[in-house]
């Protein structure tokens, strides 16, 4: 699992790093460039006209290893320099100093920013990284202003984009990259919602700094990836029956709302549960039972919503209980879940409308079980916890909100993050905006319960749940792209599993 650490941390990781394993901060440095490269070759070609623009920092240090590398590798590449007035740091003075005489380098005066007018295919942003610590001024601000007015060609941004803080929401001005490839571990603050525009697409690459080193930096975040999710499945053998792979229950539904419902349900099935049923209201029991014939159905006759009656059923025989989508917040239904989180004490994932009822009556939060699974999207979640005024805002209320309550929360999203009441978040690398798409919350809570059902325990079971539905959601919208629809991801989810190899 990838650590997520602060910037001043990454300081830290660097010098120790350096000073333990005893190589120089160069080669490391020269690490950092060549796993750019290697990155680099696999999606551009050498026809392409690089600009490598460079500060006077060891961000700046990575750019100019890069130029000459890419350069000793054929490509056309023109550097340009920036903070020329400022001291340079070592590593940065170092590999200036290792440029290739015959490689363009062009020192970048004010005017020259003015003015500049290059036929580049690609644009490299090697200005500052994690070293900044005000907003951009000068030479700096006014080059990304210009870099950013450029259209028509592909920019990409080394380890951060400039003028981000690592840890913090964005004050002034930064570089709008199409593509951001972060060092080791994703900086925390590639992750807020508010910094999608200036990232892009983000990718991690390895520089050989080893987890166990990062470890001790841990701050409790992590960036959870695929070879961090097949690990965590269970094995069923050969003799496995319906019964193992889990019993679980989706409570939701109103009159005129059962797709949500009916969408978590056939989720959970995708997912593997050996049984699903729905309680839903009558209003809504020929739309399941036609739709879905593989599940079970409970309803109360002739009604338009949950209501506090269905409380007579016996939840007991379910392994998780999924409630909330597309159920309304009509009163009687709010006592049926003041009833329900009463009576039923096993693992249950509470979304959509059950959150809103929280929301509206927030005594029933003491009625959760230790380790409920409550997945809001950003809406929902302030709902619950309040106004947020930004994103680390809305992080560390998730954090409060989750150790008071004790209780996980699913935080939807791009990048969703899942906090635990210890505190640790993961966050997650899957999905794309193609999932932006009505009902495909509902489908997680159906993955969530399904895999609760079948024995996972509740971190895995989160984790496993939204890494899948990302993915899922990646291969759906693979060739449907903006026509991607909730159902789509459903269909997907078993292909979602074999990408991870699991059967
Ligand atoms: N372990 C890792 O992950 C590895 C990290 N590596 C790389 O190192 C990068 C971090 O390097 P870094 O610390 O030298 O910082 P960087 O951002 O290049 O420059 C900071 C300089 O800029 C200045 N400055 C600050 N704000 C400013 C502003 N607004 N406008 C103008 N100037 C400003 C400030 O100086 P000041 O002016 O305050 O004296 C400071 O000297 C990291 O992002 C990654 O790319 C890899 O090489 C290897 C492994
Ligand atoms: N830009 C995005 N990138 C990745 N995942 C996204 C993005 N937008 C939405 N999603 C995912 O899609 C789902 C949407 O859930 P939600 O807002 O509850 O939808 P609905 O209420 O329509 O079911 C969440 O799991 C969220 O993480
Ligand atoms: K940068």
């Amino acid at each position: 699992m990838l650590e997520i650490i602060s910037g001043i941390s990454v300081k830290k990781v660097d010098e120790g790093f350096v000073l333990d394993k005893g190589i120089s901060s160069h080669k490391l440095m020269e690490n950092a460039a060549l796993a750019f490269c290697n990155w680099f070759e696999r999606h551009y070609q050498r026809n392409d006209k690089v600009g490598i623009f460079c500060g006077h920092g060891n961000n700046g240090g990575d750019g100019l290893a890069i130029a000459r590398m890419l350069w000793r590798k054929g490509y056309d590449v023109i550097v340009f320099l920036v903070g020329e007035n400022n001291e340079p740091s070592p590593d940065c003075k170092l590999n200036r100093e290792l440029l290739p005489d015959k490689l363009p380098a062009l020192s970048m005066s004010h005017e020259d920013i003015a003015h500049m007018e290059y036929d580049l295919n690609i644009v490299v942003d090697a200005l500052l990284g994690v070293g900044i610590n005000r907003p951009l001024e000068g030479d700096y601000k006014n080059l990304v202003n210009k870099l950013n007015s450029l259209s028509g060609l592909t920019k990409i941004s080394i380890d951060i984009p400039t003028g981000l803080p690592s840890d913090d929401c964005l004050a002034g001005d930064a570089f709008i990259a199409d593509i951001t490839l972060s060092f080791q571990s994703p900086k925390f603050s590639l992750l807020f919602p508010e910094h999608a525009n200036y990232v892009g697409q983000l990718k991690v690459v390895d520089i050989g700094i080893n987890q166990f080193y990062l470890s001790q930096f841990s701050e409790g975040k992590f960036y959870v990836q695929k070879k961090d999710i097949a690990l965590r499945h269970k094995n069923f053998s050969r003799f496995s029956h319906k019964g193992d792979f889990g019993k679980v229950m989706l409570v939701g539904g109103s009159f005129g709302s059962m797709g949500a419902i009916r969408m978590s349900s056939e989720a959970a099935l995708r997912t593997g549960s050996g049984l699903a049923c729905c309680m839903v209201p009558g209003c809504g029991v020929d739309i399941m039972q036609v739709s879905l014939p593989e599940a079970q159905v409970w309803a109360k006759k002739d009604s338009d919503c949950i209501d506090a009656d269905y409380l007579g059923y016996n939840f007991d025989r379910f392994d998780a209980v999924g409630v909330g989508p597309g159920m309304g917040t009509h009163d009687t239904t709010a006592e049926f879940l003041r009833g329900f989180l009463t009576k039923y004490k096993g693992p249950i994932v509470v979304d959509a409308d059950g959150l809103n009822i929280l929301a509206k009556h927030p005594e029933q939060l003491s009625l959760l079980a230790d380790r409920s699974i409550l997945t809001p999207h950003l809406l929902e979640f302030e709902r619950l916890a309040g106004h947020c005024k930004n994103h680390k805002d809305r992080l560390q209320k998730a954090s409060d909100f989750s150790k008071k309550h004790k209780v996980i929360i699913v935080l939807k999203g791009a990048h969703t993050c899942i906090t635990f009441p210890d505190g640790r978040q993961f966050f997650n690398s899957t999905g794309n905006k193609h999932m932006a798409t009505g009902g495909s919350g509902d489908i997680l809570t159906g993955m969530i319960t399904s895999f609760l059902g079948q024995g996972y325990s509740f971190e895995n079971a989160a984790l496993c749940a939204v890494f899948h539905h990302g993915l899922s959601g990646e291969i759906a919208s693979a060739d449907k792209k903006r026509g991607t629809i909730a159902t789509d991801i459903i269909k997907s989810i078993p292909l979602s599993y074999l990408r991870l190899g699991i059967e």
